[in-house]
């Protein structure tokens, strides 16, 4: 009998939920038995707003146990990953990913376009607050802040205040919470972040035993999709802290398979909103990601939020917007 692949892990209710499903696809592919591993990150520890720390003090705590060797892998929400990779650990897998969409709980079974003007929103990121007013169907857009629960109770149940919330869809399957949503959104209308839905799941780069059982993990659609989304994101990063959105869609064409990548920066308010796609072969993920980035940027991406200011929620050291 080995020993157990040492895996570490928050102890958020979404991370648990992430961390186990994964646990138990490593011991079906491949034999070996999982071992969860709780550590606990600045980010659990402290109450200051996810905003003040930056949503890298949840990755920082667990890379340094992975470093520490104190556990064999993580596993990541690929989305709240900087775009900057670490020295010494590589993303051994990205499994297939989720229904990468946001979703809309709403009072009353209502979709989007049933919200009334002056409907009260909730959404914890700037991307999601910049779409829904770029709807400019008069919505009263808050930020929230917690974990799904909380957000959820902000909706319904006794100390409810809002008429909806935002969310990622994948969030709430992953905690059997899906029930509650009242629309998935169209990404012509709500485009998500770059990654959501995916996990990343990352070990030692000189853990060659380990890099090859997780392997059996790897998703290829969905690690080109991501590819695409990043690379647009980290190009974007330069010279832009706008926020951003991005998804890939991996489809069978007439020559083999190709990738479809869309992409927004919006100015906070809404009032400035810039799209445009780009298609290719997902060999080519990072490039495209790349290349409509510069488009973007070449566009004005750089110059969306001007007036506004730079004081918003996703103002966060590593320029994550979720
Ligand atoms: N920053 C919060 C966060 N990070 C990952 C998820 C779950 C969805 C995912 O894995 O992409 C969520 C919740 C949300 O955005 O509603």
């Amino acid at each position: 009998m080995t020993a157990p692949l040492r895996l570490g892990t928050r102890g958020s209710a979404l991370a648990m939920a992430q961390s186990g499903h994964v646990a138990a696809a490593v011991t079906a592919a491949t034999g070996r038995p999982v071992e969860l591993v709780e550590v606990v990150t600045a980010g659990d520890r402290s109450h200051a707003p996810v905003h003040r720390l930056g949503v890298g003090v949840f990755v920082s705590a667990l890379r340094d146990a992975l470093t520490a060797r104190t556990i064999d892998f993580a596993v990541h929400s690929y989305k709240d990953l900087p775009t900057a990779a670490p020295a010494g650990l590589h993303i051994a897998a990205v499994p297939p990913r989720e229904d990468p969409r946001d979703a809309l709980v709403a009072r009353d079974g209502r979709t989007l376009a049933e919200l009334p003007p002056g409907a009260r929103v909730g959404t914890g990121s700037l991307r999601r607050m910049a779409q829904l007013h770029a709807l400019g169907m008069q919505l009263d857009v808050t930020p929230i802040r917690g974990n799904v629960d909380t957000r959820l109770a902000r909706v319904s149940g006794p100390d409810a205040d809002l008429d909806a919330v935002v969310l990622a869809r994948a969030g709430l399957a992953r905690l059997g919470r899906a029930g509650e949503i009242t629309e998935t959104l169209d990404p012509m209308l709500m485009l998500p972040a770059p990654a959501q839905g995916a996990l990343a799941v990352e070990c030692r780069a000189d853990d060659q035993d380990l890099l090859e059982l997780l392997a059996a993990l790897d998703h290829a659609p969905s690690r080109a999709a991501v590819t695409a989304e990043r690379a647009l994101l980290a190009t974007l990063e330069a010279g832009c802290s706008a926020p951003v959105a991005a998804y890939a869609e991996i489809a069978e064409g007439d020559t083999g398979e190709e990738i479809y990548l869309r992409g927004a920066v919006i100015s906070p308010d809404g009032t400035r909103d810039l799209r445009l796609s780009r298609t290719g072969t997902p060999a080519d993920a990072a490039e495209i990601g790349k290349a409509l980035a510069a488009e973007l940027l070449d566009l004005g991406a750089d110059s969306i939020l001007g007036h506004e200011g730079h004081t918003g929620p996703g103002t966060q050291q590593f320029g994550s917007t979720e």
